[in-house]
C-alpha cells in the first residue's frame, strides 16, 4: 500500500493513477491498478454515503466491504485481467472494461450493486457541491440536473470512442412525414412542421441509417450504426483465441440477433397528438423496445447495444418525429428532459448524428453558403480546465480518440457551423436555478419516516405556509399488514439457482413462473408490465444479489413529500429516474374489498385495483412491436384483484402519490412472500425517464360509479381532477 501513497494529497485521481503506474512492470502494474480501482471505488461510495445519507462509513461496513473488495481484487487480478482489460493506461475505461468492472461489482454485494447502479447509469459528477450556498436545512447538497451523463454505461470514465473525429454529415429532408407503410403515405396528409428560417440543403436520413446488409459481428465497442462512415483504422481485431486465464463470461460467444418489427403494428404518434405527447410516445416505444431486445439478447447470450438495435429498427421503420432540423427549440422537448442514449435524441429530432457532437445544416446567407450548428452535445469525455460549471466551453470536435494520437483540432465541417457560438455557452436551466434558490428553504421535517427508511424522506413546502399536521397523523411503515390469514394456494417459488438466477435458464423455476423470462434487466429495470410478477422468495436458493429481487429491497431514492397547493401533498424524488426503475411499494393495511364501511378519509388513502389507464396498457408496446402478438397486457388479461390497501393510519411515501391522467408511474402486482395471488404486493415503477424533482403520479383509474354496489362495492364519489395534463379526463 505504501507504494500507492500519493506524493501529494491534492493530486486528482487520474494523475495519481498515471504517476503511480508509470514505469511499473506489467505484472505488478495489474495488481497495483486493481487496488487503485478499488480505492477509487471506495472513495466514490464514501462520497455518495456522505451526500445521500449524511453519514460516513461505519467500521462494520468497512470490514465487510474490505472482505468483498479482497475477493473482487483477486478476481480482477488473477483471472480476468488479460481477457477484459487490454487497453493502455489512459484517462478513461473503454466500454468493455467498464462493463466488466460494473458486472463484477454487481456480483460482489448489494451495496456495491446499488451504488453501482447510480454510478453506471447516471455517472453523478463528483464533488459538485456548492458550499457557499449550503444551508443547514438542506437535506441534500448536490445539484441534480447537472449530475447526468445520459450515455452508455461506463464506470470510471467516459468512452471517448463515440466522440471520434468522424463527423457524420447527415442532413435530413426538409419534411418527410413519418408513416410506417405505403398505404399510410398515400392516404394521409403530411403533418405540418415548423418552417425553417433558412433554406436547407438536405440529404435523406437514409444516408445515415442504411439497412444493415450483414449481421453485426464485431465487439460492443465496434458496433456502428453508421457502417458507411466508419473508418477502417478504427476497426480492431474482433476474434481472439482462448487464452489461459480467460474467464468464462468473457468467452461467451458473442452473437447478434437481427430482429424485425411487426409491420402491421408499426405507426408513429398520430398528428392529433401534441408535440409533448408525440415525444413521449416515441420515447416510450424506444425504451420498451430496447428493454425487450435486451431481455431477448440476454437470454441468447448476445447482449450488445440494445439501444442501437432498437433505435436502428425504429429509424428503418420511420418511427421518429421532428424529421426536419430546426433552429431553436425542438417541439415537445423541454429543458430538463433526460436522454440516456444518443439515439434517443436522434429519434425525437433533437440531435441527428450518431457520433458527432455538432449537428448542423447548410444554408444560403446573402448568396453565400453557410453552415449553421443546430445542436451541440457536451460529451463529458473531455477534460476541462475551467472549473466554472455554469459555462460550457467548446473548442472543436475530434482529437480525443483512444485509437489515435492526440492531435490539434481543425476548424472544418461541422465545426464551422459552431463558429458563431463557439466560445461560451451559458447553460439555460430554469428548473435548476429555481430548485436551488427556493425548494431547499422550506424544509418542514427532515425525515418524515423517522429513520424507518434507510434514506430520509424530507417534507417541504415552497408554496405557502401549510404545515400539514393533520395529514401526517399516520404511522410510517414500509410494507403491508394483513388483517386475516392468507390462503397459501400456490406453493412459494423456490428455485435452485446456486448464485443468481440467469436469463434463459430453463431449469430455473422462477424463470418458468415468469413465463420464460426474468422480469428485470441486469440493471434492475422492469422490462414489461405483466399481470403478476414473481420475484425470488426466501425459499429460493439464489442470493440476495439475484436480479429477480428488485422490489423486495429497501428504498434507494431520495424522496421528498412536497406541498402542491391545489392537490395537497405530493411525492417527488431528488434523483433522476430511469424508465422501468422501481419506485416504492404501496404500504398499508390490507382490508377486504367486501369491507364496505370505509369513511372518506379511508377512501382518500386507499389503493384499489380498479383498472389500468391506457398508458399502462401501451407501455409494453416494444414487446408487441417486436414479435409477440398478444404480448401486450390487455384489460382482459388483468384479473381484477380484491385487494384494497388502506394507508389512512399506516403507510409510506406511496400514500402521497397523487393521481394524474398522464402519469409517470404504473403499478405492478408482485409476489415474493406468499402464495395467495389475490393479495399481491403493489409496487410502483417508472413508465418514463423522470427528471429530478418532477412529481411522481399514477393513474388511480376509474373507481366505478358512485354508490353502485357489486363490481365496486367500495366505489367512492368521483373527484374533480386537477392534474393539469392536456388529456385530463376531468375526474378520477
Ligand atoms: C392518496 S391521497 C394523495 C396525497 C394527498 N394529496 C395528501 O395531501 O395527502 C389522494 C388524495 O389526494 C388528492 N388528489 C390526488 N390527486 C389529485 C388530482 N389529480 N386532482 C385533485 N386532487 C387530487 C385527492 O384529495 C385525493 O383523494
Amino acid at each position: 500500500m505504501e507504494l500507492l501513497r500519493p506524493e501529494d494529497w491534492d493530486l486528482d485521481i487520474k494523475t495519481w493513477r498515471n504517476k503511480t503506474l508509470a514505469g511499473v512492470p506489467k505484472d505488478e502494474k495489474r495488481k497495483r491498478a486493481s487496488i487503485m480501482i478499488y480505492t477509487s471505488w471506495e472513495l466514490w461510495k464514501e462520497r455518495n454515503r456522505r451526500i445521500f445519507q449524511q453519514q460516513a462509513a461505519q467500521p462494520k461496513q468497512e470490514e465487510r466491504t474490505k472482505a468483498l473488495a479482497n475477493e473482487f481484487v483477486a478476481q480482477l487480478t488473477d483471472v480476468c485481467w488479460d481477457k477484459c482489460i487490454t487497453g493502455s493506461i489512459g484517462s478513461s475505461f473503454s466500454r468493455s472494461e467498464a462493463s466488466f468492472v460494473s458486472s463484477k461489482l454487481h456480483q460482489s454485494n448489494t451495496n456495491l450493486e446499488i451504488d453501482g447502479r447510480l454510478m453506471v447509469e447516471y455517472r453523478v459528477s463528483p464533488w459538485r457541491t456548492r458550499k457557499s450556498k449550503q444551508k443547514l436545512t438542506q437535506p441534500l447538497e448536490r445539484k441534480p440536473l447537472r449530475s447526468l451523463a445520459p450515455m452508455l454505461p461506463t464506470t470510471f470514465g467516459y468512452d471517448v470512442e463515440t466522440q471520434s473525429a468522424n463527423p457524420t454529415l447527415v442532413f435530413i429532408m426538409p419534411f418527410r412525414p413519418c408513416f410506417s407503410s405505403e398505404r399510410h403515405q398515400q392516404s394521409s396528409a403530411p403533418m405540418k412542421l415548423k418552417q425553417s428560417p433558412v433554406p436547407l440543403m438536405a440529404t435523406p436520413i437514409s444516408m445515415a441509417f442504411p439497412v444493415p446488409q450483414h449481421e453485426y459481428e464485431t465487439s460492443d465497442e465496434d458496433y456502428e450504426p453508421f457502417p458507411n462512415q466508419k473508418k477502417p483504422t478504427l476497426q480492431k481485431p474482433t476474434k481472439r483465441t482462448r487464452q489461459v486465464g480467460d474467464c468464462d463470461a468473457g468467452n461467451i460467444k458473442r452473437r447478434s440477433i437481427r430482429r424485425s418489427l411487426n409491420k402491421d403494428l408499426v405507426s408513429c404518434p398520430s398528428t392529433s397528438e401534441g408535440p409533448s405527447e408525440s415525444v413521449e410516445v416515441i420515447m416510450t416505444m424506444f425504451d420498451s423496445l430496447r428493454r425487450r431486445i435486451l431481455q431477448l439478447d440476454e437470454k441468447e447470450d448476445a447482449c450488445r447495444r440494445a439501444d442501437l438495435k432498437a433505435g436502428t429498427l425504429m429509424m428503418q421503420n420511420g418511427l421518429r418525429i421532428n424529421n426536419m432540423k430546426i433552429i431553436g427549440p425542438v417541439p415537445g422537448v423541454e429543458i430538463g428532459d433526460i436522454f440516456f442514449f444518443r439515439i434517443e435524441m436522434c429519434i425525437v429530432g433533437l440531435h441527428a448524428p450518431g457520433m458527432a457532437g455538432i449537428d448542423y445544416i447548410s444554408a444560403k446567407h446573402v448568396g453565400k453558403d453557410e453552415t449553421l450548428a443546430v445542436s451541440i452535445i457536451s460529451s463529458g469525455g473531455y477534460e476541462n480546465d475551467d472549473n466554472d460549471s455554469d459555462v460550457l466551453v467548446y473548442t472543436g470536435q475530434g482529437g480525443n480518440s483512444r485509437h489515435k494520437e492526440k492531435h490539434d483540432q481543425k476548424l472544418e465541417k461541422a465545426e464551422t457551423g459552431a463558429r458563431t457560438a463557439r466560445w461560451n455557452f451559458s447553460l439555460e436551466d430554469d428548473r435548476e436555478v429555481e430548485t436551488e434558490s427556493r425548494a431547499r428553504d422550506k424544509v418542514i421535517l427532515r425525515d418524515l419516516s423517522s429513520k424507518i427508511e434507510n434514506l430520509p424522506v424530507c417534507l417541504v413546502n415552497d408554496v405557502d405556509d401549510e404545515e400539514g399536521p393533520s395529514s401526517f397523523n399516520f404511522n410510517y411503515i414500509t410494507g403491508v399488514k394483513y388483517s386475516r390469514a392468507l390462503n397459501n394456494m400456490r406453493p412459494l417459488q423456490s428455485c435452485n439457482c446456486p448464485n443468481v438466477c440467469l436469463p434463459g435458464d430453463i431449469n430455473c423455476s422462477c424463470v418458468q413462473l415468469n413465463g420464460g423470462d426474468l422480469p428485470y434487466s441486469s440493471t434492475g429495470l422492469l422490462v414489461k408490465h405483466v399481470p403478476m410478477l414473481y420475484e425470488c422468495s426466501s425459499n429460493c436458493q439464489c442470493s440476495q444479489n439475484c436480479r429477480n429481487r428488485v422490489s423486495q429491497k429497501c428504498v434507494y431514492l431520495n424522496f421528498e413529500v412536497f406541498w402542491t397547493g391545489d392537490r395537497g401533498w405530493g411525492l417527488r424524488s431528488w434523483d433522476p429516474i430511469r424508465a422501468g426503475a422501481f419506485i416504492c411499494e404501496y404500504a398499508g393495511h390490507v382490508i377486504d374489498e367486501m369491507h364496505t364501511n370505509m369513511d372518506d378519509k379511508e377512501h382518500e388513502y386507499a389503493f384499489q385495483t380498479s383498472g389500468f389507464g391506457d398508458k399502462v396498457l401501451k407501455w409494453n408496446v416494444g414487446a408487441e412491436l417486436l414479435e409477440e402478438v398478444g404480448g401486450n397486457v390487455t384489460t382482459e388479461s388483468l384479473k381484477k384483484l380484491p385487494i384494497v390497501i388502506s394507508a389512512k393510519d399506516s403507510g409510506n411515501v406511496a400514500r402521497f402519490l397523487n393521481h394524474s391522467c398522464s402519469p409517470n408511474l404504473l403499478w405492478q402486482p408482485v409476489q415474493y412472500d406468499h402464495g395467495d395471488d389475490s393479495y399481491p404486493h403493489i409496487m410502483f415503477f417508472a413508465m418514463k425517464h423522470i427528471p429530478p424533482l418532477t412529481e411522481l403520479t399514477y393513474d388511480y383509474g376509474t373507481r366505478g360509479t358512485p354508490g353502485v354496489k357489486g363490481e365496486f362495492p367500495n366505489a367512492c364519489k368521483l373527484k374533480p381532477c386537477l392534474c393539469g395534463s392536456t388529456n385530463c379526463r376531468g375526474s378520477f
